[in-house]
């Protein structure tokens, strides 16, 4: 018989910097039901902060303990406002999953480590209700990247018997979850999603993304640009694999630009945008592609797998165009036609993720970290 299922809280706030994702889902590990989702965005000035700061610039004590402390802040006030928003009782909650916020992700060198801030303490206290966080170190602990963390509960929510799987998160990173029914699980990121795009655009346009793709639509690709970042080498490495704004930064796109007008003149800034969209999209079909059976004839017209796309990219129709025009043999969709909501994933799996804690389970996949096992993921603070 199927364990009860039970309520849990999950809260993602990402590389994109946009803002806070939660969620109240029910589950028992394998069932996740979602129950009620909010979001909110980041105040203007600690966006700011956190940019900077995620950036490389350097932070102080005072900084840092203070950002660590309006993060913890920020995700006790957005519990509260999914309770209230959905009539649930604190009580009535097991515990909450907060990813917290990424500032530095180091996966390799000597020290490798993941830094994610948003006090687990006061969200504790605040809300009432035990809290877990610092859900990468454990596996980065036990030699793995501490990410994707993502690939277990997709396994759970969209696995199919039959067919070939291929969830895609575009966030500020894309990653990829394979569920190929004859395979363990795979995963690994695979690139910038949004966070090349973002910047750009705030640079450009002053706006923080590119809605509707309303600028990338405008431009033309640049072959020469795009094969220079396609030229990349942490594209090439073999998983597992982990990256962040740490590689691709406004300072690496700067640079590659600089090359580029080096050698070919200068180019529009619309031109940019659709050459930053093309190439996200590029990095996940070339990972994509290495998945499946080419097909034998040119009139085979059965999809080779499902390309489910979630996270904010799924929203980019430039994005989305570009997906199903590289992967011709390929049905692309968003997770939302499997029954999971593609905005409310990354919080689901930290609602999934606190279940298992709670439960004595494993939260990683080490085929897919790379840790030497499996292991109970995150801190838990008692309100
Ligand atoms: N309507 C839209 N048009 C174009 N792009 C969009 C739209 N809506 C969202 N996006 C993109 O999605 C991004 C936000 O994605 P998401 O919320 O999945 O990021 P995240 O939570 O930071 O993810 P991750 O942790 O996976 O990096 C925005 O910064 C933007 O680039
Ligand atoms: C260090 C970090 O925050 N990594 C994020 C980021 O955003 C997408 C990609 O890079 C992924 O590796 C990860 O997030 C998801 C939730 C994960 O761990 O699966």
């Amino acid at each position: 018989m199927a364990s009860p299922l039970e309520l849990y809280i999950g809260i993602m706030s990402g590389t994109s910097l946009d803002g806070i994702d939660a969620v109240l889902m029910a589950t028992n590990g394998h069932q996740a039901q979602l129950t009620a989702s909010t979001t909110r965005p980041f105040a203007k000035a600690l966006r700011q902060r956190l940019l900077d700061v995620a950036n490389g610039t350097p932070i102080s004590a005072q900084l840092w303990g203070e950002l660590d402390a309006e993060l913890g802040q920020a995700y006790a006030e957005i519990v509260l406002q999914l309770l209230q928003e959905s009539g649930t009782q604190a009580n009535q909650v097991r515990a909450i999953g907060c990813h917290g916020q990424t500032l530095w992700h180091q996966p390799y060198g000597d020290l490798p480590f993941s830094l994610q801030l948003g006090d687990g303490n006061r969200v504790a206290a605040l809300t009432g209700i035990i809290t877990i966080n610092d859900f990468r170190r454990k596996d980065m602990a036990l030699g793995g990247q501490g990410a994707p963390l993502v690939p277990a509960f997709h396994q759970q929510v969209l696995a199919d018997t039959k067919q070939l799987r291929i969830v895609v998160n575009i966030g500020g990173i894309a990653n990829i979850t394979v569920l190929d029914p004859q395979q363990p699980v795979q995963g690994f990121d695979v690139g910038p999603g949004n966070m090349l795009l973002d910047a750009w655009c705030q640079q450009q346009w002053g706006q923080p993304f590119d809605k509707g793709a309303a600028f990338g639509l405008q431009g033309q690709v640049n072959s020469d640009l795009l094969a220079r970042l396609l030229d990349e080498p942490w594209l090439a490495l073999p998983a597992p694999k982990s990256t962040g704004r740490e590689l691709f930064s406004p300072h690496w796109l700067a640079a590659h630009l600089q090359e580029h007008q080096a050698q070919c003149g200068a180019i529009n800034a619309l031109d940019v945008q659709a050459t930053l969209t093309e190439f996200s999209a590029s990095a996940i079909v070339d990972q994509v592609t290495g998945y499946a059976t080419k097909p034998t004839t040119a009139t085979q017209t059965m999809p080779t797998g499902q390309l489910l796309v979630c996270g904010g990219g799924g929203h980019n129709p430039l994005l989305m165009q570009r997906l199903t025009a590289l992967l011709p043999n390929w049905q692309v969709t968003t997770t939302n036609s499997a029954g999971v909501d593609m905005d409310a994933m990354e919080a689901m799996a930290f609602a999934w993720l606190a279940h298992q804690t709670l439960h004595g389970l494993p939260g990683n996949l080490p085929a897919v970290t790379g840790a030497s096992r499996p292991a109970i993921l995150g801190a838990i603070h008692l309100p």
